[in-house]
């Protein structure tokens, strides 16, 4: 007989107000580029706090196949990468996950080649690498493209001021870890700010790099000829915390979230009050009580200090049941609605229009059949669920797997009823 391949799901059932205390994991945002910054050294690094995730285990086994040696425990990574034996990264590899992309600095910094599968979009955008690539020819990288791949190689990189058309992220990490074994300077001008690049920066540091103005957008690198072992603690993750407040938000519940940094949370602080919650600076815990009746507010996603794109859905999820009706602007990814669909099946009223997303507050959401587009629409669909009449099912839930920890134990801790099935 053939068998089926049966895909899991999540379940989520109506619940009461969620109530109790979360603890953040430390950042998948961080902590990849910081996986793929341990391959600019010989030397043996260690990092803390690494979330057990299906993304870290993606780029963990990218290194291994690089000949790196990687262990995983207890939330504490090792890697040894003293043995590279190729330097290429194959597209069964970086399809996983476009993160793997930022072994290419490194790679390029540390041999002076590399060939990586370019990352295709997915369903947030295209996501081209031109950024990337204009950063490291800048450095006077030679790119070559063929077949899918892309190549660099060059016979020292030197450093240089470079200026970003926009401030991406990955670009800026790209850019900042092959400059970190470049000769001289480079300064990356209209560099990403987001906190992430202060905590690579950080490690960058701590294996010593001499990387100068992290966390604004004008960023100094003075390259070094070595860079040798560290040891360094993961940020926790901003994106997971904002996702707990605005459960607390959506299910008018008080939730204790523990190990956050409040500083990354401001632009989700300054909404969530704007839109009736009470947010409430514990230090190294926030704790947000949701209101009777949610206010609708206005979103506009931007680079860091703005709005974050990754907290996008969940809020638009808030606001499907808002008092009003409420403007959702999406500026980063030029695709990033897939969710909408998914949330209408529920019986919210949104209408896309270009780059905005009109949300009109219903009373009720309705129970369905819904698919995780993606890995943070998936979390805004269990949110509609936790507040939704009867069952909602979720499938395509690996996507919220890559980047939330144990997010049904956590709910459930909560008091949510929120099952994952085969
Ligand atoms: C692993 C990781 O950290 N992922 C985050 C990172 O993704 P990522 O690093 O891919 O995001 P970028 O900041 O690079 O992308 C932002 C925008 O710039 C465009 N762009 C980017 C690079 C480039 O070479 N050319 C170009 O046009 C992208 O298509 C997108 O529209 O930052 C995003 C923006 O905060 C977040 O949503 C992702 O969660
Ligand atoms: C879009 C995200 O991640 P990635 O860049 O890894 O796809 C995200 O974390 O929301």
């Amino acid at each position: 007989m053939k068998r089926r391949n049966i895909m899991p799901k999540i379940i989520v059932r109506k619940s009461g107000p969620l109530k109790g205390t979360v603890r953040i994991d430390g950042a998948k945002n961080a902590v990849l580029p910081i996986i793929a910054a341990t391959l600019l050294t010989e030397e043996k690094t260690v990092l803390n706090g690494v979330p057990n995730l299906r993304d870290v285990h993606v780029i963990s086994d990218l290194l291994r196949h690089l000949g790196a040696e990687v262990e995983y425990k207890d939330n504490t990574l090792t890697v040894d990468a003293s043995n590279i034996n190729t330097c290429e990264a194959p597209y069964d590899l970086v399809r996983k996950m476009r993160a793997s992309f930022l072994v290419m600095g490194p790679l390029l910094a540390r041999f002076n080649r590399t060939k990586i599968s370019m990352p295709g979009g997915c369903a947030i955008g295209t996501r081209p690498i031109d950024l990337h690539l204009k950063g490291f020819k800048a450095l006077g990288a030679k790119i070559d493209m063929d077949h899918g791949f892309v190549e660099a190689s060059t016979e020292k990189l030197v450093g240089k001021k470079l200026y970003l058309d926009f401030p991406s992220v990955g670009a800026t990490e790209n850019i900042m870890m092959a400059a970190a074994l470049a000769e001289g300077t480079t300064i990356i001008e209209n560099a990403a700010e987001e906190p992430e690049i202060v905590d690579l920066a950080n490690f960058l540091n701590e294996m010593g790099a001499n990387v100068k103005g992290a966390g604004t957008n004008t960023i100094k690198i003075q390259g070094v000829e070595k860079l040798h072992g560290a040891e360094h603690t993961v940020i926790p993750d901003r994106i997971e915390a904002a996702t707990y407040m605005v459960a607390a938000a959506m299910t008018k519940g008080d939730i204790v979230i523990e190990n956050v940094l409040m500083e990354h949370l401001k632009p989700i602080s300054a909404k969530l009050i704007e839109a009736g919650c009470e947010v409430i600076d514990m230090g190294d815990s926030v704790r947000v009580i949701g209101p009777e009746v949610l206010k609708p507010i206005d979103i506009k996603t931007l680079p860091h200090p703005g709005f974050p794109t990754d907290v996008q859905a969940q809020f638009m999820a808030m606001l499907t049941v808002a008092n009003g009706t409420a403007v959702v602007i999406e500026t980063v990814f030029e695709n990033r609605f897939m969710h909408v669909a998914e949330f209408n099946r529920m019986g919210a009223d949104i209408k896309i229009e270009g780059r905005s997303a009109i949300v009109n507050g219903v009373e009720k959401l309705y129970g369905s059949n819904v698919n995780a587009t993606d890995l943070r629409a998936g979390a805004a669909l269990i949110l509609c669920g936790l507040i939704a009449e009867g069952e909602t099912q979720i499938g395509e839930i690996y996507h919220i797997q890559r980047g939330y920890v144990d997010i049904d134990k956590k709910i459930r801790a909560l008091g949510g009823d929120i099952e994952i099935v085969d």
